[in-house]
């Protein structure tokens, strides 16, 4: 497993070992003891996954905020993303400052994703379908967003036309969001 940091602290791009045959390939998608090996101590719990049919489906920036917080550990299983984490701890020195990585089913690229971060991605190619952990269950009650779209952050997306939840399109600006990180 390669493991490649990000200059916000605490997020990582993960590789795992691609053992290619003449059928194709094997990996190990997910070792927990490789994980801890790598200093990877959280829990998952639950998988989640989601498929988006359009180019340009861009679900996003959603976090859950404490108790309730989530690392996330990303996937794409087909297609390809334009993935997106804001760091929205507010002593942390990248306070609002963004990263974005492209994840791919040709890359196999993973993005670990610490709580205090909020996350989004954007579809580089239909039917796309992405594959997410996280070390705490779905709360809809602690769930919150960002707008994809805040001038603050200057996300600079692969579409400024993108297909968004009507949820998504009415996320409040970071500097109007609720955070307790
Ligand atoms: C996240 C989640 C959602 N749901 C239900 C709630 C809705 O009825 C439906 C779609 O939820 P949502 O529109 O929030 O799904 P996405 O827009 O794909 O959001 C997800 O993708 C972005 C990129 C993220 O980072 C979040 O982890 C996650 O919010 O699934 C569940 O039942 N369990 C869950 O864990």
């Amino acid at each position: 497993m390669k493991v490649t940091p990000l200059r916000l602290q605490g997020a990582n791009i993960l590789e795992p070992i691609i053992h290619g045959d003449s059928r194709g390939y094997f990996m190990e998608s997910y070792n927990e003891q490789i994980m801890h090996g790598i200093g990877i101590q959280e829990h998952f719990i639950q998988d989640n996954q989601s498929l988006s049919a359009e180019v340009g489906v861009l679900r996003g920036l959603h976090y859950q905020l404490n108790p309730k917080a989530q690392t996330k550990l990303i996937r794409v299983l087909t297609g390809a993303i334009y993935d997106v984490i804001v760091d929205i701890r507010r002593n942390s020195p990248t306070f609002g400052q963004w990263v974005g990585v492209i994840l791919s089913e040709y890359n196999k690229r993973q993005l670990l994703v610490p709580k205090g971060f909020a996350h989004g991605f954007c579809t580089l190619v239909p039917n796309t379908q992405v594959l997410y952990k996280v070390d705490e269950y779905y709360s809809p009650e602690n769930d919150r967003g960002i707008l994809w779209s805040d001038p603050a952050l200057g996300i600079d997306w692969p579409t400024s036309a993108p297909v968004l939840s009507d949820k998504d399109q009415r996320h409040p600006l970071l500097k109007d969001a609720e955070l307790n990180f």
